[in-house]
């Protein structure tokens, strides 16, 4: 899975270019227009009162800019941001130590927040609600808490399973904003952004064609481009054109919708050793010897996303729509 060419997860090779192609005001920051303009409001709002922004969670599919929004928000609010994630979090102790080294207004973002510790996350309660550390000191009988005073901070998570946070952490939260896969417009224009600035020419046509195949993320986008540029510059004159952008990505095997085959592979397995479906999520994965929970969150969303799967309290469903885009004639017609 990790190196599937079309994984919305972050690989090794994305990171330095991903730096570079990274937005850095929402001006620049492609889509999600109903998140963009809220957000614009509150940290207008936020900034008018010399506040510090209201608490953010930033939930959706990997690869969808949870990252780079939050690096966005702590840009335009004009402070810094210090990152950390979850699982790295280990003990109460590194939080307070985080917490405490704040400045009034900063951005503290914290990726797979559904990952923090229980104890770490009980920290996390009265520094969210009352800008509050409450510190134990001694042990035994003579043992006391203390509460010691943090500077007012933004908190902002980003989760790709906002389902599996704890209630008391998510009601925390002053904004919750959703992430949605962008459209081939939105991607295409990611892609002669992203184009730009790696100083690679392509034709507007190339473009759309590259978001297309992009599965609505922009992280699968700017990685495509990158391999289509390889095959410019070894293969063609530099320049992208839909011809060799098409070529290029039968190469790698994409096909036309941004399935791979992977995708290919489950959706057969479901047709052929299941008729189809209803499969239940275990059932599949065994077929296909990949883990449930890669299939749930990296493989699914996005064919649930362009209807060729179905999701029903009996299991996954293949749908004509994927019978049809994989050659096959649709069950119950005679086609
Ligand atoms: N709205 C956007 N406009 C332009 N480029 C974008 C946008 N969103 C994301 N990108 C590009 O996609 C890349 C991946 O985004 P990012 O790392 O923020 O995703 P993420 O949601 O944090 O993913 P993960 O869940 O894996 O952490 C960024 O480096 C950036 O180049
Ligand atoms: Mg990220």
């Amino acid at each position: 899975m990790e190196d599937r060419i079309i994984s919305a997860n972050l690989m090794m090779e994305d990171s330095a270019v991903e730096l570079s192609l990274r937005p850095r005001y929402l001006a620049e920051y492609i889509g999600q227009s109903q998140v963009k303009d809220n957000l614009k409001v509150f940290i207008e709002a936020a900034k008018m009162r010399k506040e510090a922004l209201d608490h953010v969670l930033l939930y959706g599919p990997p690869g969808l800019g949870k990252t780079t929004l939050s690096n966005i928000i702590a840009n335009e609010l004009g402070v810094n941001i210090r990152t950390t994630s979850g699982p790295a979090i280990e003990r109460p102790g590194d939080l307070a130590a985080i917490l405490t080294n704040l400045q009034q207004g900063d951005v503290l973002f914290i990726d797979e927040i559904h990952r923090l510790h229980r104890t770490v996350e009980e920290v996390l309660y009265p520094a969210m609600e009352d800008f509050a550390l409450d510190i134990i000191i001694g042990k035994g009988p003579s043992a006391r808490s203390v509460r010691l005073d943090l500077p007012a901070f933004t908190l902002i998570g980003a989760t790709t399973r906002a389902g599996l946070l704890s209630a008391p952490l998510r009601d925390r939260f002053g904004v919750m904003s959703r992430l949605e896969f962008y459209t081939v417009d939105e991607l295409a224009f990611i892609v002669s952004r992203a184009a730009d600035i790696l100083q690679v020419q392509i034709v507007g046509e190339a473009a759309y064609e590259i978001g297309m195949r992009s599965r609505g993320t922009p992280r699968i986008a700017n990685r495509l481009l990158k391999r289509v540029r390889d095959f410019a510059q070894v293969r063609g004159d530099g320049v992208i054109t839909l011809e060799l952008a098409r070529q290029a990505l039968e190469l790698i095997r994409v096909d036309g919708l941004g399935l791979d085959q992977i995708d290919h592979k489950m959706l057969q397995a479901i047709i052929h050793s299941f008729k189809g479906g209803p499969a239940g999520l275990d059932t599949i994965a065994a077929t296909i010897g990949e883990e449930s929970q890669t299939i749930e969150d990296v493989y699914e969303p996005y064919l649930l996303q362009i209807g060729f799967l179905q999701r029903t309290p009996r299991g996954r469903i293949v749908t004509p729509a994927a019978y049809a885009h994989l050659g096959l004639p649709v069950p119950g017609t005679n086609s």
